[in-house]
């Protein structure tokens, strides 16, 4: 894998690509009403940086997902803002979100959702034909150089190991060339070695390819791959650990009441 430097100079810059990461802003998030209702994100307040991994922790509860959905664009706040780039999710109407969605917003998940009668590169290439846009070849280029997927675009998701499914997943979603890009336990299907290949592929998609990366993960070693560490507690962030390892995680999610 080539020098990240010469990397850098070697890529094409457009403005997606440039723009800023994503952020919140006393973001609330509640579900239901009156007796029932549950405060699952209260007053978060937290910035994904422009070219930055951001690893995403807490308890079973804590309002991980919520996060992830509501900075998605996936599921609304109930108060605060939510800002992808300069763009604040509130002000848009349904067809503008669904644009933004689409084209600055890229995810992977972990049950890696592949169409399964596509090929790897028709799997890739998918976002931009449902969106009727021209590739850049020079990009894809990139993509699947670092991804080392070369020698796989032919084949279908049946016909691929796990981690290579998560590999062309991760194409998928850099395909675009999204503002960010969200993984949500996105080695939690994978065996360690396969896992640990995706997490250095997504480590990789920031370093060398400069894209922001925000990742829900329950997997101390997982999070230690990431430049900081969001902790949620009862919809609250409750510690960010930047330079995390495997061991700080581990330690403070036993502070915080489990690993999961
Ligand atoms: N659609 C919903 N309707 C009602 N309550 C919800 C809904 N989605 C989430 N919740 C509640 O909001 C809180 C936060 O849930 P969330 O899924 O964000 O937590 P999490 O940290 O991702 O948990 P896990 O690690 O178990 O996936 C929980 O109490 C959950 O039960």
């Amino acid at each position: 894998m080539g020098n990240a430097s010469q990397a850098r100079h070697a890529l094409p810059t457009t403005g997606a690509a440039t723009a800023g990461g994503a952020r919140t802003a006393g973001l609330a998030k509640v579900y239901g009403s009156g007796d029932t209702a549950v405060r699952a994100l209260d007053g978060v307040s937290v910035e994904f940086p422009r070219g930055r991994f951001t690893a995403i922790m807490g308890p079973s509860g804590a309002g991980k997902s919520t996060l992830m959905h509501c900075v998605a664009g996936l599921d609304s706040a109930t108060s605060g803002q939510v800002f992808v780039g300069d763009e604040e999710l509130g002000a848009l109407s349904d067809r503008q979100l669904t644009k933004l969605r689409r084209e600055r917003i890229g995810f992977v998940f972990q049950a890696f959702n592949l169409i399964p009668t596509l090929t790897a590169r028709e799997n890739i290439l998918l976002p931009m034909t449902l969106a009727g846009t021209k590739p850049d070849q020079e990009w894809l280029g990139s993509i699947v150089r670092v991804l080392g997927l070369g020698d796989r675009l032919g084949h279908r998701p049946s016909e691929l190991s796990g981690g290579q499914q998560q590999r062309v997943a991760l194409a998928r979603a850099l395909a675009t060339r999204p503002q960010i890009i969200f993984a949500d336990e996105p080695t939690g299907n994978l065996d360690s070695r396969s896992g640990a290949e995706v997490l250095r592929l997504l480590r990789e998609a920031v370093d060398e390819l400069r894209q922001t990366v925000a990742m829900v993960t329950h997997d101390p070693v997982a999070a230690a791959h990431a430049d900081a560490v969001i902790f949620l507690a009862d919809g609250q962030v409750v510690d960010i650990m930047t330079g995390p390892t495997p061991a700080r995680v581990l330690d403070r999610m036993g502070e915080l009441g489990g690993t999961s």
